[in-house]
């Protein structure tokens, strides 16, 4: 849609945010229509239909695009909000791609209603003052005669490039890669994704449960949150796959804590975040060890960054100078993002880039685009993608073995 007014600039929204009682579940709340945009975590967070105004910015400004765009906005619009909470008033919710080309989007929906710490609220936003909408829930239909191609022939030609990604770590070009591979689904029927939404923030509420235009997951990852001056990332790299057996699993995360191959992986990682950081941060905290973050599926390395914003950047300046991190590109970042290029034979589309929201103060939290798929146009498939990240000691078999296990959040919610 646009909301160019004749000038160019985007038509002034008005916006109205006001405390409601609680709803139920957020999911709950989706119309089946495919503008429905979700953000929910342990069941808080926002989730919105309709469409305001929206923005597909590509090429490789496209963070600086979106965050003009969104200045713009903000600027054009009237906010009352009542409730003052991280995702109440003006928000924008928000996809980018993982490479330049195109299928970024940033959607200002035309209702939102969000849940934070026991309080909720319902927040409109149009041309004009509009009543408050009538909230009501329906049950998502089950996808049904789901089929999952998976062919051993593409799983060994995936094998064969960690093969050849090592064999280019070895000779020195690079220390890290992150390779993804694909698995296609197809339905009886057109995909009501509210059904694999729910099943999601169901089985995995530690993570962010996202929807935007078709691109849907868990993701484990938070890219870059700002709130108030506060800036936080949750980097995970080095990865183990549950067994289902507890006590072999605590042995298991804590063969992980000591795994040199997955501690160099998570190093990789961590430096990327906190380089791209420190410019924007003061009192930066690093911690010198990664915790393991168990999930239902698997376990990772995981190691919480924070600082105190020094300039006025956006979250998506943040993001702008986070993305690609070592967790989804490698390192160095250009070589990674070459070699990606040119071994990995896969349009990643929305998948590792960053999903979130902003809010109209420039405070959001964006995710990794992880654990996710992306449904085609006609609902009646979707595109699964895990990645792992290989370094010079990495195995071929392991790391196909780590994808499918990255693969069985969205795969069950499929199922
Ligand atoms: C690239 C993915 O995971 C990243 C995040 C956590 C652990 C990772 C790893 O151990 O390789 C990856 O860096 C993915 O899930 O597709």
């Amino acid at each position: 849609m646009s909301t160019l007014a004749t000038d160019g600039r985007p038509e002034p929204l008005v916006v109205r945010s006001r405390e409601i009682e609680d709803p139920g579940a957020l999911l709950a709340l989706l119309p089946p229509t495919s503008d429905a945009l979700a953000w929910v975590h342990g069941g808080d967070g926002i989730v919105g239909w309709g469409r305001a105004a929206s923005y597909s910015p590509d090429g490789d400004d496209r963070f600086d695009a979106a965050d003009d765009w969104w200045a713009e906005v903000v600027d054009a619009s009237v906010v009352r909000d009542e409730v003052e909470l991280p995702g109440s008033g003006l928000v924008a919710f928000g996809s980018f791609t993982f490479a330049d080309g195109p299928g970024s989007v940033l959607t200002v929906p035309e209702v939102v209603v969000g849940r934070r710490d026991g309080r909720c609220w319902v927040t409109t936003i149009g041309l004009s003052l509009g009543p408050s909408p009538a909230l009501s829930t329906s049950t998502p239909t089950d996808p049904s005669g789901t089929l999952f191609a998976d062919e051993p022939g593409r799983r060994d030609d995936w094998a064969a490039t960690v093969e050849a990604a090592v064999r280019r770590i070895q000779s020195g070009e690079l220390d890290k890669v992150v390779l993804a591979r694909s698995v296609d689904a197809s339905f009886e029927e057109p995909l009501d994704v509210r059904s694999p939404l729910a099943r999601l923030a169901s089985a995995y509420p530690s993570c962010w449960t996202f929807h935007v235009d078709g691109f849907f997951g868990s993701t484990p990852e938070m890219l870059v949150r700002l709130q108030g001056g506060l800036v936080t990332s949750r980097v995970l790299a080095g990865t183990i796959r549950r067994t289902g057996d507890d006590a072999r699993d605590l042995s298991l995360a804590a063969s992980l804590a000591r795994s040199s191959k997955d501690l160099e992986e998570h190093e990789y990682a961590v430096r990327s975040v906190a380089d791209a950081l420190a410019p924007h941060c003061t009192g930066m905290n690093v911690p010198e060890s990664p915790f393991v973050l168990h999930l239902p599926n698997v376990m990772h390395l995981a190691t919480d960054v924070t600082g105190v914003l020094r300039d006025d950047a956006g979250v998506l300046a943040l993001v702008a100078s986070l993305h690609p991190s070592a967790a989804v590109g490698g390192t160095p970042t250009a070589d990674a993002v070459r070699v990606i290029a040119e071994i990995e034979q896969l349009d990643r589309g929305r998948y590792a880039g960053p999903v979130g929201w902003i809010g109209a103060s420039g405070d959001g939290e964006w995710g990794i685009g992880l654990r996710s798929a992306q449904v085609a146009p006609d609902r009646r498939g979707a595109r699964l993608f895990a990645g792992c990240g290989i370094v010079a000691d990495s195995s071929p078999a392991d790391e196909l073995a780590e994808a499918d296990a990255k693969l069985i959040p969205v795969r069950d919610a499929l199922a």
